[in-house]
């Protein structure tokens, strides 16, 4: 029998740019309260310059949040062996330490979903991830129904019909992200243990909630990365490669990555919605002004979801897509 080896520990840190300092906190993370009718301007801005935003008041009972992330835990905490009987993740199913099919490592276990009805879950998921689903995914659609109002997109469901399709390919996600012990003696050394490599989210819209340990890093556009405080009762919401096509460029699809964590374990459940493999992902005509030419290729879901799975996680995805323009 060959014996699998894990891979290599220094596959699992990247450098730091400056060692022995301290994360920056994020100054102003755009806080979005969603029972003020004011947040749509709001929101539009956190979409164009940050690609990402924290919600407060989102109508998410606490009680759906607490149901899951018990079985998570329960998931979690069982041996290997049972764990295992719900990998490997192909695309759906557990995973451990390796991420996608492309080399990718982290110090992170997940549990990737499909969220369509009657899919496989792994024991006593199924309710509580339908129920959680629903609720999250109605959030995210009246987020996406402001924003189309505060565009004057018509119809305002412009976005939010493509999550709400029965065809929407969107996927749920489970990540646990056990400490680190030896984690201060590495930052001394100037090195940080990935927990969830650099990325972009492919989908339209994410819906990360987590425990309060933090990890979550997000990369600013003047260079640096910054770390958000966590907060286990808000949810964090960021844009996706394809509302960045979908907006020619104007809401930016934010890089993020998690950093493990010396004493604390990380929890994360994150809905990725997405559209139906068929559609057509472009900007849209109405959001056009004057001579404005779209900044990408045509292509559908279905291909630039293909073309995603084939690149490792901190590749520059669109810009397979990107049209070359004279300067
Ligand atoms: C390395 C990879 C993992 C990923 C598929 C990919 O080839 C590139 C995109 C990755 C990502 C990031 C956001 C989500 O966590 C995810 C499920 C997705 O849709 O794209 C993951 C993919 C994965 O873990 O399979
Ligand atoms: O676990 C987290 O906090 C973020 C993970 C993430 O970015 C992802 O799964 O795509
Ligand atoms: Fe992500």
């Amino acid at each position: 029998m060959v014996a699998l080896s894990n891979p290599p520990m220094e596959q699992f840190f990247v450098k730091t740019t400056k060692p022995n300092t301290k994360p920056i906190i994020i100054p102003d993370i755009p806080l979005i309260d969603l029972s003020k009718p004011e947040s749509k301007q709001h929101l539009v801005k956190a979409c164009q310059d940050f690609g990402f935003f924290k919600v407060v008041n989102h109508g998410v009972p606490a009680k759906f949040i607490n149901k899951l992330e018990l079985e998570a835990v329960k998931f979690f905490s069982s041996p290997l062996s049972v764990k295992e009987k719900s990998g490997p993740p192909d695309p759906f199913g557990y995973g451990n330490k390796s991420i996608g099919t492309n080399g990718d490592v982290g110090w992170v276990e997940y549990l990737l979903l499909n969220t369509k009805p009657e899919s496989d879950y792994p024991e006593n998921f199924r309710g509580v991830v339908n129920d959680y689903v629903s609720l999250v995914k109605k959030m995210a659609c009246e987020i996406m129904e402001l924003l189309a109002d505060e565009m004057k997109l018509q119809p305002r469901n412009v976005f939010s019909k493509l999550l709400m399709d029965e065809e929407s390919d969107s996927v749920f996600r489970l990540n646990h992200y056990p400490p680190f012990p030896e984690i201060q003696e590495n930052e001394r050394n100037g090195r940080k243990l990935v927990g969830f490599g650099e990325h972009t989210d492919p989908q339209i819209i994410s819906v990360l909630r987590s425990n309060n340990t933090s990890g979550l890093e997000i990369f600013l556009r003047d260079g640096s990365w910054v770390s958000v405080p966590p907060d286990s009762e808000s949810f964090f919401i960021n844009v996706g490669d394809s509302l960045q096509v979908m907006t020619n460029g104007r809401f930016k699809s934010v890089k993020h990555r998690v950093v493990a964590n010396g004493r604390k374990s990380r929890m994360s459940m994150i809905y990725f919605g997405g559209p139906p493999l068929s559609e057509k992902i472009a900007p849209l005509p109405s959001l056009m002004q004057g001579e404005e030419g779209s900044l990408y290729k045509e292509f559908t879901w279905f291909e630039y979801k293909k073309s995603a799975y084939k690149t490792r996680l901190s590749d520059n995805r669109l810009g397979l897509f990107e049209k070359i323009t004279a300067s």
